[in-house]
């Protein structure tokens, strides 16, 4: 489980929002990419992903060049986007949502599968049958989370999975994702790193490209978040993870 990026410069439009970037992570543990609204760190997951492909540079996941190619990226990594949602009134429900993914990717007895993944992260009984858009923000997470994972990737990618829940659901949430990178990569975006800081293995700090990369006691530090965010860390809301920062 290791994710290499090289040299990478992603435009929109003819404008970089990625310039340069290169980062390596092996796993299992998890890593947070922090940085200000629009900072390019969606963008990194997306490329990493192969949703994006980038103007220059390469992506590898465990060894095989993924770059712009979400069919191979996929054989590796589960993602978890940015405000997971389902439209409203649905008829699909969580347990189908699960298990039609799997049969998607031809895994043998996806029911079983798709009730122990499922299981695992909290969702039995009648949640399994209840319709996906009827679902609370951390109850709805917890599904695509388990869609995700439930082809047993070896890196798990997610964008602002602590965002939209209410605090207790949160730490909920946090303490799953501690426990999910203690089998594989998690790559995750958060503008609270506070709340998952003592289960990080690094830190990286995106500003349209690499601020700084390592472990959070060499990266998140006052001195270097503030050149990044200015005023915001000495009101609190980045070094203490309890603000409102969300994007
Ligand atoms: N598909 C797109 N087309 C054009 N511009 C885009 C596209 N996606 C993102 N951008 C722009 O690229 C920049 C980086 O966006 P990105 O979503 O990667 O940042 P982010 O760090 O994840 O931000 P946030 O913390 O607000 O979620 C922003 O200026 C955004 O407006």
């Amino acid at each position: 489980m290791r994710v290499r990026v090289e040299d990478l410069t992603v435009a929109y439009n003819g404008e970089a929002v990625l310039s340069g970037v290169n980062l390596e992570f092996q796993g299992p543990g998890l890593v947070q990419i922090i940085g200000p609204n629009g900072a390019g760190k969606t963008t990194l997951l997306k490329t990493i992903l192969g949703l994006v492909k980038p103007l220059r540079g390469k992506v590898l996941l465990d060894g095989v060049e993924a770059t712009g190619r979400p069919e191979v990226a996929g054989r590796y990594a589960g993602y978890v986007p940015q405000n997971p949602s389902a439209p409203r009134l649905s008829p699909i429900t969580v347990r189908e949502f699960v298990e039609t993914s799997l049969r998607l990717r031809g895994v043998a007895r996806a029911k079983e599968r798709a009730l122990e993944v499922l299981g695992s992260l909290g969702l039995e009984g009648e949640v399994l049958e209840a319709r996906l858009w009827e679902l609370s923000m951390g109850m709805l997470q917890r599904a695509f989370i388990a869609r995700a994972i439930a082809s047993n990737p070896r890196i798990l990618v997610m964008d602002e999975p602590l965002a939209s829940i209410d605090p207790a659901g949160r730490r909920e949430i946090a303490g799953l994702i501690a426990g999910l990178a203690r089998e594989r990569l998690v790559l995750m975006t958060s503008h609270e790193p506070g709340l998952l800081l003592g289960y990080t293995k690094a830190i990286v700090i995106v500003n349209r490209g690499v601020v700084a990369s390592g472990p959070p006691s060499e990266v998140y530090r006052e001195e270097v978040l503030r050149r990044v965010y200015g005023s915001s860390v000495s009101r609190g809301l980045v070094l203490t993870g309890e603000g409102g920062a969300h994007g």
